[in-house]
């Protein structure tokens, strides 16, 4: 099929905004390819402490033999139960990789936050910016700058994104994305969330809540909605950079072993020295960025990644914003109906056809781009396969033609919805995200006075008192990255739909972040500029109407022009975000930090380096240039 034109409009107007600070980018990434082996440019003195602990036969490869080298930088800890499993990971990687003849090394861990212990608590104002100290942590394990290959353990919302971005800092070096899979089934994602509704009515104790909690998050895995931690998994698959398939297989079981295993010594087979150079810096490219957003919408991701891709993008010197969201959403269906998107689970969602289905229907649908590098190689077609054993190998084999089940996994022809649901909505407030794939269409317009609050906390007193049962849009104000680090107010969720099911019609309007697994009540998020920038938000009085219109793209407040003008900025004491829970070590975070239309980011893109790299054999100069994606596979192709 093919592509469909607004894919290849979007695509080549990303590439045209993107060339200069791309190009950048790739004369970085091949300045640093052609020092060759990494270990060659360590002085004697350096190389003998960087492996100094390693068994004897392992040092020898590495100093005689040159053998491959590669870097396990990980997220475990025991606080993501997502993570969980990684501790084993190391052993498993070291033993595969020693028996293709290379070596592996624990180069560093990366820290984690657990969103949900977060959630509603002052650690959440850690937490996106924890996305970033994840990037400079992969930076610190890679900079002891001996390593051919490399493979990334994490899965939960800020760990993926910070990896990679991390990770395209050392573009170079071939990467693969290991997970660790989802937990078992428990309560559904519905049931859970009704207990806590009934919880936050006072109809529910305490204990039932914790009854109904633990049934839903019981053991090791990834928990079962589509929140960040699973749409990461996703993209990863559409990316390229897991093994096939690789997502949602189960931690601690035979295949996902085999599965981390075989990563491994894929990332020997990719490293310069395993004969199929694959650099991460050449799989992510603007193509590679334009499937992932579509990946995004055709599963009613998580909105966290109109921040994280936008990120992720820039740290490989490719410039998107939301209107390239915008676009797209409107010409990619959605397949998958996955919590909070619809009951299912991503276990459920899995043995439907699962990620690659989804790869699938979205290249015969001619929605993505099937000539992309992947750790594969070429094509992003040889990711459409489901992992299975034969023995205790992993073998791949052809995607099943029908969804095992059309109430979660649908085929392009016949998608749950035209659209994906992931929208920019823009006006006198500033531009905003909303994800409507989760809320009732009778809930996409809402125009109600609006009620302010400067805090999750002053809104759930207001609440709890009694005084929101009415119609009202709630603008939650300096809940941007300047402000309080840009927390998730996914603990609002509850009362919200408590007060939508009980008919009244309401909607929230934010700089702050909602969560992924967020979804059943309209909210306008991400507000930029957020208020502390200058954003019109702040000038919002309680009483104004507002009107936030998914289908129109708009958000309002509908107050005459003249009174607008006369209105001065709100102001806030937000001393009380800055300190505690190690908040006032952010400072310089909150400081620094990027537009949340620039992905919220502490770091430039790639500035132009004069490229030292000769011009390839076979083309005029100028033609292709040097270290350009081009002419990496004019290389790779000799
Ligand atoms: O973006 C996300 O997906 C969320 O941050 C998620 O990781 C977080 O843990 C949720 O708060 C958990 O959802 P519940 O709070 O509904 O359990
Ligand atoms: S999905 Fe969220 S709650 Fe679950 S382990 Fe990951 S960060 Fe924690």
């Amino acid at each position: 099929m093919a592509l469909h034109p607004v894919v290849e409009q979007v695509t080549n107007r990303i590439i045209k905004r993107s060339r200069p600070s791309r190009q950048a980018y790739l004369a970085h990434l091949d300045a640093a390819r052609v020092k060759g082996v990494q270990r060659s440019v360590l002085a004697c003195t350096n190389l003998a402490h960087g492996f100094a602990a390693f068994p004897a036969n392992d040092k020898l490869k590495l100093r005689e033999y040159k053998q491959p080298s590669v870097a396990i930088v990980s997220s475990y800890n025991d606080m993501l139960s997502a993570h969980q499993p990684f501790e084993a990971y190391p052993k498993v990687i070291k033993d595969a990789v020693r028996e293709v003849g290379a070596v592996a090394q624990f180069a560093g861990g990366v820290p984690a936050m657990c969103d949900g212990v977060t959630q509603g608590q002052p650690g959440m104002e850690l937490s996106l910016f924890s996305r970033d100290a994840i990037a400079m942590s992969t930076a610190i394990a890679l900079s002891h700058n001996m390593f051919d290959a490399s493979l990334y353990l994490g899965i939960c919302d800020k760990i993926v994104p910070g990896l990679l971005i991390g990770a395209l800092h050392f573009g170079h070096i071939p990467g693969i994305f290991v997970p660790g899979g989802p937990m078992a089934t428990g309560i559904s994602n519905k049931e859970k969330a009704s207990i806590r509704q009934r919880y936050a009515k006072g109809e529910a104790t305490r204990e039932e809540l914790m009854e109904g909690e633990a049934k839903a998050y019981h053991g090791a895995g990834t928990c079962t909605f589509y929140g960040t931690a699973n749409s990461n998994q996703m993209l990863m698959e559409m990316m390229g950079l897991h093994l096939p398939g690789a997502a949602f297989v189960h931690p601690d079981t035979p295949l996902r072993e085999a599965l981390t295993r075989a990563a491994a010594q894929h990332a020997v087979k990719i490293s310069q020295q395993g004969g199929e150079y694959m650099p991460i810096g050449h799989i992510v490219d603007e193509k590679c960025i334009v499937n992932a957003i579509a990946a995004l919408h055709a599963t009613g991701g998580s909105t966290n990644h109109t921040l994280h891709l936008v990120a992720i993008a820039r740290a490989a010197g490719i410039i998107i914003d939301w209107n390239d969201f915008d676009e797209l959403s409107k010409v990619i269906p959605l397949l998958t109906r996955v919590y909070p998107n619809g009951d299912a689970d991503v276990n459920y969602f899995q043995a439907a056809g699962g990620p690659t289905f989804v790869i699938r229907e979205l290249l015969d649908a001619g929605l993505v781009h099937d000539d992309v590098n992947t750790i594969l190689g070429r094509g992003l077609r040889n990711h459409c396969k489901e992992p299975f054993l034969d023995g205790d190998t992993v073998v791949w084999r052809d995607l099943p033609e029908q969804s095992g089940d059309e109430s979660v996994l649908r085929k392009h022809t016949n998608p749950f919805s035209d659209n994906g649901g992931l929208i920019l909505v823009q006006g006198n407030l500033g531009r905003a995200v909303m994800k409507i794939s989760a809320v009732k269409k009778d809930h996409h317009v809402v125009e109600a006075p609006a009620l302010t609050f400067d805090s999750q906390e002053d809104f759930m007193h207001a609440y709890k008192a009694g005084k929101l049962n009415r119609d009202f849009v709630a603008v939650i104000r300096f809940q941007g990255p300047r402000a309080n680090g840009m927390p998730e107010l996914h603990a609002l969720t509850p009362a919200l739909a408590n007060l939508q099911d009980s008919g009244f019609h309401v909607a929230m309007v934010t700089d702050g972040r909602m969560s992924g697994a967020s979804g059943k009540v309209p909210a306008a998020i991400h507000v930029s500029p957020e208020i502390l920038a200058g954003g019109p938000l702040g000038l919002v009085r309680d009483g104004d109407i507002i009107r936030v219109d998914a289908t129109a793209g708009t958000l309002e407040a509908l107050v005459p022009q003249d009174v607008w003008a006369a209105r001065k900025m709100a102001t806030a004491d937000l001393s009380s975000n800055h300190i505690g829970m190690g908040r006032e070590l952010f400072d310089v975070f909150r400081k620094s930090v990027s537009a949340a239309e620039e992905g919220a980011a502490h770091f430039p893109l790639p500035s132009p380096i004069e490229t030292t790299v000769p011009l390839h054999e076979g083309t005029d100069s100028g033609e292709i240039m040097p270290g350009s994606d081009e002419d990496f596979l004019f290389r790779k192709s000799k």
